[in-house]
Formats: structure tokens, sequence, C-alpha cells
């Protein structure tokens, strides 16, 4: 980067002829996290409803947690964001390049919490979104600090909406609908339950409490798009491209799906459909298997045995015929019949959909980045479809066994080949468990037993026959190599 370069803000942004968009909404939405997810779905949604439809409202965003280095980027930007959408559409290319204005303000809260205080009175403010990633979810006990700011999430969500509720003295029009974009399951749910816990903590009123149960609205909510973030390989023609730098750059792709569970006031309150979004308020369960199943999934398979292959996107391994064809066959021979009859059909539709947005000429979505926790993804997003493929067929599915195997690898070539980013207490047992391995079947046979009782929490069935071909399928990958170890699989052998 050179001192030359003009970075996106509001002067740039004019001189770029577009100073029609700079409007003038009040801020209707608080959102907690400022990560590329959320400002690439969340904040282009509004941007969308503000230039489709009457909603007019501006977003006033909070730093999620002290670490946060996006606010004084968002503020030397005027919160000027470019997004660049790119990707394939109903058979089209399409690279869309807009600059994002829907963010109005960007408040770090532990150096500037007075300001967050005086938010939470505004009148116009209706909606709180989040994305604080799966561990900002997680009830931790504080203190209630009043004057500055909590260190949770839910700390912060409380906080705030009791300032709201004292500041309005308990007007039951003042409740906020709250939507929270975090991919756990029964997301709104969950986070109303840790606030009542914190609520409980910091001893505030059981009226407060009442005032939540009638004025507030936790909406689950299920979020869908790729979103891998700054392109650094492109800065230089992003530039060119462009005529301004801009580091909180996001690249996308058009896909996109919002499922909100909620009353049917949240889905007159949001013209999502008005402004041609693919928003459905609905019933999330069977988006929600979907997704996880045959999106989340194939993405954590392709993190480890890719990185194992040395391939470093998910374009790249959908590339490479071996890799895709024994995805496609898992998915199609092995997952689709843990699928309810009645949803196959759109599973196999879907399977189509997601490796079109993997083979995305456009993006480069790195499996490093996706391989982070890929143990506790294995657990959510591929295990169920072991155990429910075992007990329907009476057998195991040998790819997922394998993609199991490929991910107790993945943890022996760390630091040989790239950086594991995991749970230290993930990382500490393998790392004891390889610095004793004696290269024995028994030893390895014995370790998985205890990863599984210990991690994938199941019933008592007995899963013997399991252990041993994750056993064998390591012992291959070990001898082989991955790709010979594949090869060998995919021909039966
Ligand atoms: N990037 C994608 O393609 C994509 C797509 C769908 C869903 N998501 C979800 O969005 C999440 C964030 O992805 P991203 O690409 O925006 O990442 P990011 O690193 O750009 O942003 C992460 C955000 O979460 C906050 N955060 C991190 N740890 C936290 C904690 N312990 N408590 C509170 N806040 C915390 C950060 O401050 C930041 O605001 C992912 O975990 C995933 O669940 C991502
Ligand atoms: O974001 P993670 O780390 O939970 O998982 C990696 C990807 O599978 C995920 O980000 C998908 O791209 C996303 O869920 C698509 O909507």
């Amino acid at each position: 980067m050179t001192e030359k370069l003009s970075y996106l803000n509001t002067e740039t942004y004019k001189q770029l002829g577009q100073a029609n968009l700079l409007n003038d909404y009040p801020e209707r939405i608080i959102q907690i996290g400022d990560g590329n997810f959320i400002r690439g779905f969340v904040d282009w949604m509004i941007f969308e409803m503000n230039k489709k439809s009457d909603f007019g409202g501006k977003v006033a965003s909070i730093q999620a947690t002290p670490r946060g280095r996006t606010v004084p980027k968002l503020n030397r930007q005027n919160e000027l964001f470019t997004l660049i959408l790119r990707g394939i559409e109903n058979g089209e290319t399409v690279k869309r390049k807009q600059v994002i204005n829907s963010i109005n303000r960007a408040i770090n809260p532990y150096t500037n919490w007075h300001d967050v205080m005086k938010l939470a009175e505004q009148q116009e403010i209706e909606f709180l979104f989040s994305n604080t990633t799966e561990a900002g979810i997680r009830y931790e006990k504080e203190a209630y600090p009043e004057d500055v700011s909590p260190l949770s999430f839910p700390g912060k969500v409380v906080a705030l909406i009791y300032h709201r509720y004292v500041h309005f003295n308990g007007d039951k029009d003042k409740g906020l609908i709250i939507l929270p974009c975090e991919l756990i399951e029964n997301n709104g749910e969950e986070l109303k339950r840790i606030c009542l816990k914190v609520i409980e903590d910091w001893n505030l009123s059981k009226s407060f409490v009442q005032w939540i149960d009638e004025s507030c609205v936790f909406c689950n909510t299920l979020v869908d798009r790729i979103v891998p973030g700054y392109p650094k390989e492109e800065d230089q023609q992003l530039f060119n491209l462009l005529g301004y730098y801009d580091e909180l750059l996001t690249v996308a792709e058009p896909y996109h799906l919002f499922v909100i569970e909620g009353p049917a006031s949240v889905e007159s309150k949001l013209p999502f459909k008005q402004a041609g979004l693919n928003v459905h308020f609905d019933k999330i369960s069977s988006y929600r298997e979907l997704k996880i199943k045959l999106l989340n999934g194939p993405h954590t398979m392709l993190a480890t045995m890719g990185l194992l292959s040395g391939i470093e996107t998910v374009r790249e391994g959908i590339e490479d015929s071996l890799l895709f064809s024994f995805i496609n066959n898992a998915l199609i021979e092995e997952i689709i019949p843990t699928i309810p009859s009645n949803e196959k059909e759109k599973a196999r539709t879907y399977i189509i959909q997601t490796f079109d947005r993997f083979a995305n000429p456009f993006l480069n979505h790195r499996l490093i980045n996706i391989s982070l926790n890929s143990y506790a993804k294995f657990k959510a997003r591929i295990w169920p479809s072991i155990y429910e493929y075992r007990s329907k067929i009476g057998e195991n599915p040998k790819r997922l066994t394998f993609a199991l195997a490929a991910l107790l690898y993945f943890f022996k070539d760390e630091q040989t080949k790239y950086e594991i980013k995991d749970d230290t207490h993930v990382i500490d047992k393998f790392r004891h468990f390889y610095s004793e391995f004696d290269n024995t079947k028994g030893s390895l046979i014995a370790f998985i037993r205890d990863l599984i009782d210990e991690d994938f929490s199941l019933n008592d069935e007995e899963l013997s026959d399991l252990y041993e071909a994750i056993a064998d399928y390591f012992l291959r990958i070990d001898k082989e190599g991955i790709k010979p170890a594949l090869l060998n699989l995919e021909k039966g052998d």
C-alpha cells in the first residue's frame, strides 16, 4: 500500500458522482458485531431496502469484543464500504460493485459506553441484529458494570435494553425486535435464555423481565451466503477498478437466503420482499438441516481433505476430479439417505446449487479459514449423518467414515503443512496422543473410542466396527497418502 492511495469516504464517494446515495435516514437498527458476514449480508440488505422500499433506516454498529479493529476503519471511511458480489446467477455471470451506506455510526463500547446508552434512548430504534460468531452467544458470569461496557454479547444486549426500559418508563411500545444471525440452532431462543440468566445475576426487576416478554421479540434465524471477505491477492486490481482504497471491501456471492422465524408483525415491519430479497418468514428446521448437512458439511470435509492434499480453496477442491467425486458420492449416497423422504427432491436440487456456488470462479474461499474449529464442526455437521446412516442402513457410510479418519490425520500433520486453529483443549488432546502414538492399530482404536465417547456423546450403541473402520482408513492415509487412499476408496479397493 502506498501513501498516495485515497481511501473511500464521503468525499471520494461524491467525486464518483454517487452523492445521491448519501441519504439521511434515522438510525432504526442497532447491530452488534461488524465482521465481514454481517456487513456483506445484513448491511447490504438494509441498503437494498432503503433503495427499493419505504424502510428508510440506518444502522448504529457496535463493536463486539475488545479485540475488534473495525470501528476505526469504519470511522475513517465515514462508515462506507464496498461490497462486490461475484458469481453465476441463473446461468449469467454477475459482477456487481456497490458502496454500502447503510451504517450511520460505528461505536467502540469500551471507550464510548455513554454513546451506547444514548443510542438506547433513541425513539426510532426498533431492531437489533448481531453476528458475533458461534462463540458470542454464550453465558459468561460477569458483574453488572453500569458505567462501562459488559464484556459478553448477551451482557451488552441486557445493559442496552435495560437502559431503554428505564429511560422510557417501561413503555410497551419501545421494545426491540432482536434478530441474531449467529449460526447456532434456535439462536433467538438461546440468546433470550442467556439474557434472562444475566438479568437474574444482575438482580434486575421482575417488571423488566415482563417487559421483555411482552415488548421484545427474539427471532430464530438462519443465514446463508458465502462471504470470503477481503481478497488480499487482488489489492492492486481492485484499486485500479474502484479508484480508491477500501480496507473494508468485502467480496461475496450473489446467492443469499435469510429465514426468519417470528410473529407476522416482524414481517410487516421489515420489507425485505418488497426489496426483492430472498427472505422467508417461515419455520427454519428443514432449511437448516439441508444447509448444515449439504453445504457446511462438505465445506468441513473439503477443508481438511483439501488441505491434506495441498489444495487451498473450495473452488480448487471442486475442480479436483477425485475430491469432487468423493464429495458428490458422499452427499448422494450417504447423506441423502438420512434426509426425510419428502425433502429428498429439494435436497438434490440444493446439492446442484451448492456445487455451482462452490465452483464460483470469482471467489477464493480459503480452506484454511473454513478449517477453523473443524473438530466441533465435524461433530455438528457430519457426525449426525454417520450416525443416522448406520441406524437406517445398518452399516458404516464409507466416505463419511473416511472423512472422519482424514480429520484425525489432519491434526497429525499439524505445523508441518498448515496452522490449525481450533479449541486449545482439542489441539492439546491430539498433540498429547500423537506425541506418544506407537503406530499400532490397537492404540489408534483406543484413542478413537475415547474421542467419540468423550466428545461426540451418543447413546450406547455398539460402535466397535466404526472405530475399526476409522483406524483402517487412518492407517491407509498414513501409508499411501491422502490422494491414493481416496482413489482406492472410490475404486472400491
Ligand atoms: N463468512 C461467511 O461466509 C459466513 C456465512 C454465513 C455465516 N457466517 C457466520 O458468521 C460468523 C462470522 O463470520 P465473518 O466472516 O463475519 O467473520 P469475521 O471474523 O469477519 O467477524 C467476526 C465477528 O464476530 C465477533 N466475535 C468474534 N468472537 C467473538 C466472541 N467471542 N464474542 C463476541 N463477538 C465475537 C468479532 O468481533 C467480529 O465482529 C461465522 O462464525 C459464521 O458463523 C459466515
Ligand atoms: O463460517 P463457519 O466457519 O461456521 O463455516 C465455514 C463455511 O461453511 C460457512 O461460512 C459457509 O460459507 C456459510 O455458512 C454459507 O452460508
